[in-house]
Parts: C-alpha cells; sequence; structure tokens
C-alpha cells in the first residue's frame, strides 16, 4: 500500500516510512491511494476472530511493507488481557474491546482498559512496539513530539516509557487537564520522557507540533515523529475496534450499526469513517461534542468555523475542548473526491484561523447521504444528568466524555438499530465531575491510589514554536 498526502504535494510512502514521519512534506495528512475494501465473504470470515486476529486482517492490507509473520508476533504482543486488564465493568478482559450492553441495541464498547484508562492505549500500545520494531531495522533514533489535552500524552508515555531510541516530548495545555490527567503524566520521572505545560489551549500545541514538523530540515536533523492522530498508524489501528464492535453487536453480516464517538480531533470517528469505507456496514456515525461544538456545527450547517484560543471554552470533558480537528481534511479529501488542490484551498483558509462553507457546494448532501454522518452536542448539565441516568438506569458509571456520546446516542438511536457508544476513558480519570454527579469518588484500577501525590516533573512555557525547537534541541541528542 502507497500513502499519499491530503494536499497533493508530498511524494508517495510506504507504511513504514508514514509511521516515523507523521506529517508529510507539503503538511498534508497521509491516506492510503485507495482503501482497501472488505467483501461479503470477508466479513463471513472474519466474523468470529478475536481481536489479533482481526487486527491482522486489517492492518496486514495497510502495513504491507512489514513482513506478515513480524506483524502478526507485534499485535499479538500487543493485544493481551495482561495490557487491557483495567475493566472496572466486571467485563471479560481477554475481549479486549468488550461490549457492554446498557439494553437492547444499546452498547457501550470498552476501550479503555489498557495502561493509562482512555481508548488512546488501544492504538498507542501497538504504535509504541512497532516504533520500536521499525527503528531496530536501521538503528535509527526517534523524537516524538506531540500535542495532548489529556489522554494521548499519558498513553503515549506509558508505551514509550523505556524504549530504546525514543524521547517524548509532550505538549499540553497549562492547567486545564484533570488532576489525574495531569499527574499521570508529570509524575513519570523517565529519562526519555518530556512534559512541557504550555500557555495556551490544546489547538496551540497542536498548532506547533504541525509548525514543527513544516520545518522539514529541523525535522530530518533531530528526526521528529509524532504520535497524535496526524500518525496514519494510530487511526489505521483504531480501525480494529469498528470491526471488533461490529461483530459484537450483531448476530450477521446482513445488519447495519451506528455508532456514537466523543469526539474532538476527529480522529476516532475518522476511523470508523474508514472502516465503513473498507465495507463495514455502519448506517451512522454520530460526532458527539461538547460546548467546544465546531465540529456540531459543521454537520449541521456545512460551515466548518475552527476558534481562536480566546473562544475555546474550559469544560469537564477537557479531552475534547478542541477548536481545530486535525483529522477532519481527511474526511473533507474523501468528501471532496480526493481533490488535493480543493483541501490545500480550504485548510488555506483555516490556517489563516477563517472558515469555510460548503453548505452551497453540493458535497454538504452527501455528508449524510453517503457518508452516513449525524452529529450532536453536550453541555455541563447534560454530562452531569447523562451519568446520573447511567447509573440509576443501567448501574454503569461512566466518564464525562462517554456521557457526551451517550447523550447524543439516546437524540439519535433509531429502532431496530443497535446503537454502539464508544466508551474513550474511564470515569477514574475525571473524579471530580464524577463525585460531582453521582456523590462518590469512581472505582479506581489497583495501583493508582495515590497518583495525585506523587512527585511531579514538567516545564512551563509559552506557545512560542522556538522556544520549543531550542528545547527539544537541548534534549534530543
Ligand atoms: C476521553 C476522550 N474522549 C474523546 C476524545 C476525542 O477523540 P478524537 O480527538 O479522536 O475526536 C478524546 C481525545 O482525543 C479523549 O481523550
Ligand atoms: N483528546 C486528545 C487530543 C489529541 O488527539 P489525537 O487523537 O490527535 O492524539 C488527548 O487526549 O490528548
Amino acid at each position: 500500500m502507497h500513502y499519499l498526502s491530503t494536499r497533493g504535494q508530498a511524494p508517495q510512502k510506504r507504511f513504514t516510512e508514514i509511521l516515523l514521519g507523521g506529517l508529510m512534506e507539503d503538511g498534508g495528512l497521509a491516506m492510503p491511494v485507495q482503501y482497501p475494501t472488505f467483501s461479503r465473504a470477508d466479513l463471513d470470515a472474519m466474523r468470529g476472530m478475536d481481536y489479533r486476529q482481526l487486527a491482522f486482517a486489517i492492518l496486514s492490507r495497510f502495513a504491507d511493507d512489514i513482513p506478515a509473520d513480524d506483524l502478526k508476533a507485534l499485535i499479538d504482543r500487543t493485544y493481551t488481557a495482561d495490557v487491557y486488564r483495567n475493566t472496572v465493568s466486571g467485563s471479560d478482559a481477554r475481549d479486549i474491546t468488550p461490549l457492554y450492553t446498557l439494553e437492547s441495541d444499546l452498547h457501550l464498547l470498552e476501550l479503555s482498559n489498557g495502561p493509562t484508562l482512555a481508548f488512546k492505549d488501544m492504538a498507542m500500545q501497538l504504535l509504541g512496539n512497532l516504533f520500536e520494531y521499525a527503528l531496530a531495522k536501521t538503528g535509527a533514533e526517534l523524537n516524538i513530539f506531540g500535542a495532548t489535552s489529556g489522554d494521548t500524552g499519558s498513553s503515549a508515555e506509558y508505551a514509550m516509557r523505556g524504549k530504546r531510541g525514543i524521547r517524548v516530548f509532550m505538549l499540553s495545555p497549562h492547567q486545564k487537564m484533570s488532576r489525574f490527567q495531569t499527574a499521570q503524566m508529570f509524575s513519570l520521572q523517565d529519562p526519555n520522557i518530556f512534559n512541557i505545560a504550555v500557555r495556551g489551549v490544546f489547538d496551540d500545541c497542536q498548532d506547533m507540533v504541525k509548525a514543527v514538523s513544516n520545518d522539514l530540515d529541523f525535522k530530518a536533523r533531530y528526526r521528529i515523529g509524532t504520535v497524535n492522530s496526524i500518525n496514519w498508524a494510530r487511526v489505521s489501528a483504531q480501525v480494529v475496534y469498528y470491526f471488533k464492535g461490529y461483530f459484537a453487536a450483531t448476530k450477521s453480516n446482513d445488519e447495519q450499526v451506528s455508532f456514537t464517538v466523543p469526539s474532538g480531533n476527529f480522529g476516532n470517528v475518522c476511523a470508523g469513517h474508514i472502516a465503513r469505507m473498507m465495507g463495514l456496514p455502519i448506517r451512522h456515525l454520530v460526532v458527539a461534542t461538547n460546548e467546544n461544538d465546531v465540529l456540531d456545527e459543521f454537520f449541521r450547517t456545512g460551515v466548518y468555523r475552527p476558534r481562536a484560543t480566546a473562544e475555546t471554552l474550559h469544560t469537564t470533558s477537557p479531552s475534547m475542548d478542541i477548536s481545530k480537528a486535525s483529522n477532519f481534511e481527511r474526511f473533507i479529501y474523501d468528501l471532496t473526491g480526493r481533490d488535493a488542490d480543493r483541501v490545500r484551498a480550504l485548510w488555506g483558509e483555516v490556517d489563516r484561523g477563517r472558515p469555510f462553507d460548503l453548505s452551497d457546494s453540493g458535497l454538504f448532501g452527501k455528508v449524510a447521504s453517503d457518508y452516513g454522518f449525524q452529529s450532536g452536542s453536550s453541555n455541563h448539565a447534560h454530562r452531569l444528568a447523562t451519568m446520573r441516568l447511567a447509573q440509576a438506569r443501567w448501574g454503569r458509571a461512566i466518564d464525562t466524555h462517554t456521557a457526551d456520546g451517550l447523550k447524543v446516542a439516546l437524540e439519535r438511536r433509531e429502532a431496530g438499530v443497535p446503537m454502539v457508544v464508544l466508551e474513550t476513558a474511564l470515569p477514574a480519570k475525571f473524579s471530580e465531575t464524577v463525585v460531582e454527579a453521582l456523590g462518590r469518588e469512581p472505582v479506581r484500577p489497583a495501583g493508582m491510589e495515590n497518583l495525585e501525590s506523587l512527585p511531579q516533573r514538567f516545564e512551563v512555557m509559552d506557545a512560542d514554536v522556538a522556544a520549543m525547537k531550542a528545547f527539544i534541541a537541548q534534549h534530543a541528542d
């Protein structure tokens, strides 16, 4: 499989190159030249596969420059009950992503039982093993430069800590993550981990990651890679659990399923879009936002209007406090019929802080009719009410992001169509709001009881690209 850029001005690459390189040379995102597809007969064969078998069936189509036996070994080592063991619902960890049924045709797909209690671990644990494998082949080193609103950072740091030849420089919005998220990252003392709290919001952090990656000399000199969903390998590994969730929620491949996805950077739901393009019978992909409703606004109106730092709200689902959704570019690339010139022009506007409007273009109608997208948004009051509802009606404590998803799913579900809500984090990460909603502390997996009292190591910096480069240069060699 070869990969091209959404902006059409970078040479094609293979999977291992984009794994280590992240952003394409023209500032665009990597996309497969075409999506591999699964026929009905393929789906019939896949039904009944376990997570590892499904992951291999799917990822071997994308990572075909890795010898099949090696890829299989990496997958088998990653997706084990020992890695994804933090289930607090009593589900069977051997399922890796257990489906938890709330009531008939309403399910949670548990994605947060990995080491850092968020869905990021589903792809990040594999990414850590893939990086190690690819770097061992050449003896090269990699400096990961990433941005987090709370979960990607800790997931990446736990996946990369102690890995030879890898350093992690992780930007996060200063004082805007939950206490647990902050402690989970900043308490790591490993010498290859650098946490930088940026005076700004997540989008400022992500903009700096892109700016540094777009300096091709610097990128090559310091071997900069990324773990954000900018990286195709991240997104493609997330495709797997849509297949797993689909098979778990249905009895036959004649059925359709809808997924509701708590969304911010559009990486998770982009993986759902890819699964649908590969032939998975998905009826609707429902994008659920919090008060930072840029994506909901687009799916309702056709206007994509990224917000500035001052307009981005600090909410109680802080990991979704995102106003510039990186992966949205991948979807618009498909929506425009893979018109890279048009994408380049549209993101030219976005990069200048300006909106674009597809409402009159003839394309907007296709968003729902051809691609199955729907949306909705949630706020703090909805979040609390939904967390209380989930506890009272189904005996299930959920986190604030999953609550945003469930709130929208309840509005969008259709009779006879299973609705699967992606559970993107465990409540333990957001105990302040869980206590507000339920009046009690959430359950914490063993070993995480005293996280917040551990000593913390981090730098505080301004959102200044030159200063970031200097910091990396100082610590990268
Ligand atoms: C807990 C949680 N839920 C939802 C999201 C939104 O996912 P995405 O950015 O892939 O849209 C994130 C961050 O990515 C998250 O950490
Ligand atoms: N919500 C994320 C933000 C980064 O998203 P990513 O999927 O592009 O890594 C976080 O928790 O850090």
